[in-house]
């Protein structure tokens, strides 16, 4: 067969949920294209491998060097594998505030808002609570109507580190919101669950939740191990563009294949691959696309434009007195790491049951910037073409996008009801701590000399000084948060970058040399972002791409200001929306 209804780009978090919503009408065809394999490794299934990066179902991709970082390049973490990010994310599921997705609204998408989304999350997740009994020891509260009754199993399991009770309680008495576990009111600080069945014990995934239960469909088929290396377009005698199908090669194989898409090619390559090969197949800047010497089919500047991700600081603290029994542990102690293994391998308990972080911190800046209305005020007062890349210059649609969205995050920069930093509580030394309201714009580009090769990853970090000035802050922040008397049972000690870092300068200074500053929380997205034209917007709230037919998007490239969440939850109510429409227009 080479024509279904739907040809669906990337089986993925988002490729996966669309091609189950779609294929369960019988009479619909449904075909999913997938770089990666069906993978079955333990490495992702089991919740306590979930500490490292499983790059084996990763990309071996590497940004273009970052000026603000001491021109380092960074590895893109982009799930090669059937279920994508979501195979081999570290499972924390938690969403953005209500602003976050209002601000999606405002930003002139129709039914994008946190009243039009929630029935989305629900749609999607289903949660399992832990044991009274755990609930009780770590004081864990919780919220189980926050929750639908959907496909991805979402838990906070029963076994927790010791450590994080004090961990966790150190934060008690700091004065910001201290809601239940984060999914009604995600501002504060909270226990989180994971996208772990609890039933099983193992991860759950787009795969394992949407596509595997399912996998008997005679409708729908999925050809892994495959790689789409061009969307097909027709033009009409008008000189209309449609899409009309892919041309796609088995990996191994030098042997060319044509499939068409009779309603609609839906792309779900992900915040990367989505903008690289909108360009290869002619729809992007036209100065990119003729650099590198791709005919342009259709100019749409939006493409690879307001590409943005969070920025990280993995501090590090040398601490003492925790339980034998703790997480670092699991890597330093043979014997420990052995009966916690074996334990889990019997009855699917103990250390390997349960990820590698429980305690989210989402703040407000007034929270950890005492001087945030300065921020504010700065923020305000730039000169918007001074701190972003030279395309926004000649580009008023792009612009005012941007103008937009900084008129938006000064707003909440200002108030309560949206976080700007994030902290990760883990039962260790270890402490990633985020900028998730950057005001830097990455772009994607081609390759001029091999366009089909890996896209130019540009992140452009700490570009807009505010990025730094928020960073700085949030730093200084978590400092004093591990020398306060609640954590002095631990002695903390910072390691990275360490104390020696003091002046403002000097801790962006330390982030560099010591590798702790990253331009990625592995949350890239924004490229082919929903807006309308007019705000430089690449597909519509219908999630269509402007200017040729038959053409839509549903990944994380379609978010047009990112959320101060881990992408994975955002990502599942995303393809469900999706879905929707599709469904809705055929
Ligand atoms: C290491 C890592 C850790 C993360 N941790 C968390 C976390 O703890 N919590 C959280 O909420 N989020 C986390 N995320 C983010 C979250 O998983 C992603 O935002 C989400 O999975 C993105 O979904 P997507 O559908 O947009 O893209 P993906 O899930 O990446 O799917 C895109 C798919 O398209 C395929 N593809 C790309 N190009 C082609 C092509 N040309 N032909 C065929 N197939 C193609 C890819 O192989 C991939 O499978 C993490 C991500 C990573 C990578």
């Amino acid at each position: 067969q080479t024509t279904y209804d739907y040809v669906i780009v990337g089986g993925g978090t988002t490729g996966l949920v669309v091609a189950n919503r779609l294929s369960e009408d019988p009479k619909k065809t449904v075909l999913v294209i997938e770089n990666g394999i069906l993978n079955n490794g333990t490495q992702s299934s089991i919740p306590g491998n979930s500490g490292g990066l499983n790059l084996a179902a990763m990309y071996d991709i590497f940004s273009a060097p970052v000026q603000n970082l001491g021109n380092q390049t960074f590895l893109v973490t982009v799930g090669n594998v059937v279920g994508g990010g979501s195979y081999v994310n570290g499972m924390q599921f938690d969403r953005g505030a209500d602003a976050d997705y209002d601000a999606w609204a405002e930003l002139g998408n129709e039914g994008w808002g946190w009243s039009d989304l929630k029935p989305y999350f629900m749609k999607s997740n289903a949660f399992d609570p832990p044991s009274k009994e755990t609930a009780k020891e770590f004081g864990i509260t919780y919220e189980t109507d926050a929750y639908g009754q959907g496909p991805l199993k979402v838990s906070i399991p029963d076994y927790q580190f010791l450590d994080m009770k004090t961990m966790f309680h150190s934060w008690d008495r700091v004065n910001i919101p201290h809601p239940k576990e984060g999914f009604n009111e995600p501002v504060g600080v909270y226990w989180s669950p994971n996208s772990i069945n609890k039933a099983t014990a193992t991860r759950s995934t787009s795969r394992s939740a949407y596509y595997d239960p399912i996998v008997s469909r005679k409708n729908l088929k999925l050809l892994s191990n495959t790689h789409v290396d061009e969307i097909i377009f027709e033009k009409n005698r008008v000189g209309a563009l449609t899409a009309t199908g892919v041309k796609y090669t088995p990996n191994g194989s030098k042997k060319q294949a044509h499939a068409f898409a009779a309603k609609e090619v839906i792309l779900a390559a992900g915040g990367v691959f989505t903008p690289h090969l909108l360009m290869l197949s002619g729809v992007g800047p036209k100065d990119v696309l003729e650099a590198a010497g791709v005919a342009v089919k259709k100019e749409l500047p939006a493409v690879g434009s307001n590409f943005q991700d969070h920025i990280a600081n993995y501090m590090n603290f040398d601490i003492q007195n925790l339980n034998p029994e703790n997480q670092a542990a699991l890597n330093t102690d043979a014997a420990f790491n052995q009966t916690s293994y074996d334990e889990y391998l019997k009855t699917k308990t103990g250390p390997y049951s349960v990820g590698k972080a429980q305690g989210l911190v989402f703040i407000a800046l007034q929270h950890f910037d005492s001087g945030y209305k300065k921020v504010v005020s700065k923020l305000r007062s730039q000169v918007a073409t001074n701190f972003l890349p030279a395309r926004y210059s000649k580009d008023k649609n792009l612009l005012a996008g941007f103008v937009k969205q900084r008129e938006i995050l000064a707003h909440q920069f200002s108030e309560a009801d949206a976080a700007v930093g994030e902290i990760v509580i883990q039962p260790v030394g270890f402490s990633g701590i985020a900028n998730n309201k950057p005001l830097s714009r990455g772009t994607i580009t081609l390759n001029n000399t091999n366009p089909a090769a890996y896209p130019i990853v540009q992140w452009n970090t700490f570009q807009n000084p505010v990025d730094a000035d928020v960073m700085i802050a949030l730093t200084k922040y978590n400092r004093a948060h591990w020398a306060s008397k609640e954590l002095a049972q631990y002695k903390p000690v910072e390691t990275a970058p360490g104390p020696q870092y003091q002046s403002d300068e000097d801790i962006i200074r330390g982030g560099i040399e010591k590798g702790t500053l990253q331009p990625t929380f592995a949350h890239p997205s924004g490229g082919c972002s929903m807006m309308p034209e007019n705000l430089g917007g690449c597909v519509s709230d219908k999630l269509l791409v402007y200017g040729v037919n038959k053409l839509s998007v549903i990944d994380a490239s379609i978010i047009p200001l990112i959320p101060a969440a881990h992408l994975q939850a955002t990502m599942y109510a995303i393809a469900e929306k999706a879905a929707d429409l599709i469904k809705k227009r055929a």
